[in-house]
């Protein structure tokens, strides 16, 4: 296991009147060796204060957490970690090339092996090219990409990425997932925060959910998505008592006896086998029946729901 918590917390106090604001509310979970963790969750949901807790940054109101077996903050795990903070900031007069060699000094790479190392991270995340541009005159996602190059320098064992894809187009995005698969077949184990769905969707191993600082749920995409039947759509001949079996349901369209209808919520699937069975003792005649599984959208808009107004939506799509 790279990274244990338990009941990880922080409260933050604000203001004169020293206000509580509860960022991160007991939050336990794990990484294991060889995974890409995505930690997912909306705006001001707690991520980025969870990871400088992990980062140690800044320290915990309560709770433990270890990276490595050692208890954070631990000077020698620290030197197995690579970290891309959310808003990275650069000596920007400098060229990107200068600037890795300058976080390698002080990374402590030997300096026989700075030379090689900040080619083949150049590489890595496709900068080769601009290499002897200054910071100044790169994009943002060029930017986003030293920075990954930057939490590389050391040859890290594990990655701490803090919103890598945010504010890139979605080429950019792209490239970033591509480096983070890249980093996961290279053996790192990868723990990266985001808002973005698809993100998540095509990369993750497995996912955490904190919403208003609780982590909600931790696993599989898959395990944490298909038990859940969101909708149930039916489609009927229908008149009179058949018709009024379908009523609970609602309706999606209506021609002359042909009926289509969903049902939706928790007791979806069962509405749905009531009403095709007295739809049928009423001389109506199903048509089709498809049971909708509940997206990782639909999922977290719950999730965001159930944790009450206030909280910003997640986006779909960046
Ligand atoms: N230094 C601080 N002082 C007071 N409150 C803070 C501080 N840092 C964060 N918070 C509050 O803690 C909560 C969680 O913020 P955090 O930045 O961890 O969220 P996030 O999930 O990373 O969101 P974002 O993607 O917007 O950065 C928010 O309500 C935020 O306003």
């Amino acid at each position: 296991m790279i990274l244990k918590t338990e009941g990880l917390s922080k409260t933050f106090e604000v203001g004169f009147w020293r206000r509580r604001v509860e960022a991160v509310k007991d939050v336990t979970f794990q990484v294991e060796e060889g995974e890409i963790f995505g930690f997912v969750g909306p705006n001001g949901a707690g991520k980025t204060t969870t990871i400088k807790m992990l980062m140690g940054l800044i320290h915990p109101t309560r709770g433990r957490a270890f990276i490595f077996d050692a208890p954070i903050p631990s000077h020698s795990a620290k030197a197995r970690i690579g970290y891309l903070p959310e808003h990275p900031t650069y000596y920007e007069f400098l060229t990107g090339g200068e600037a890795l060699r300058l976080f390698a000094t002080l990374a402590e790479v030997p300096r026989a092996e700075q030379g090689r190392r900040c080619e083949e991270l150049l590489e890595l995340v496709g900068l080769t090219q601009a290499a002897d541009r200054q910071i100044r005159k790169y994009s943002k996602g060029m930017q986003q990409r030293l920075g990954i190059a930057q939490a590389l320098v050391a040859d890290p064992a594990f990655v701490v990425l803090d919103e890598p894809m945010s504010g890139l187009d979605p080429n950019g995005r792209k490239e970033m997932r591509d480096v983070i698969l890249e980093l996961k077949r290279r053996g790192k184990t990868v723990f990266f925060s985001t808002h973005i769905l698809p993100d998540v969707e095509s990369l993750c191993d497995r996912v955490g959910v904190i919403v208003g600082g609780v982590l909600r749920d931790v696993g599989r995409l898959g395990e944490l998505l298909s038990p859940r039947v969101g909708s149930v759509e039916l489609t009927a001949e229908a008149t009179g008592a058949a018709r009024a079996a379908l009523s609970r349901a609602r309706v999606l369209s209506e021609e002359g006896s042909r009926v289509t209808v969903r049902f939706e919520g928790e007791s979806a699937s069962k509405e749905a086998d009531d009403a095709v069975r007295a739809l049928g003792a009423a001389g109506g005649r199903l048509v089709s029946l498809t049971p909708h599984r509940e997206t990782l959208e639909d999922f977290f808009m719950r999730r965001i729901a159930e944790n009450g107004a206030g909280a910003a939506p997640m986006r779909r799509a960046g």
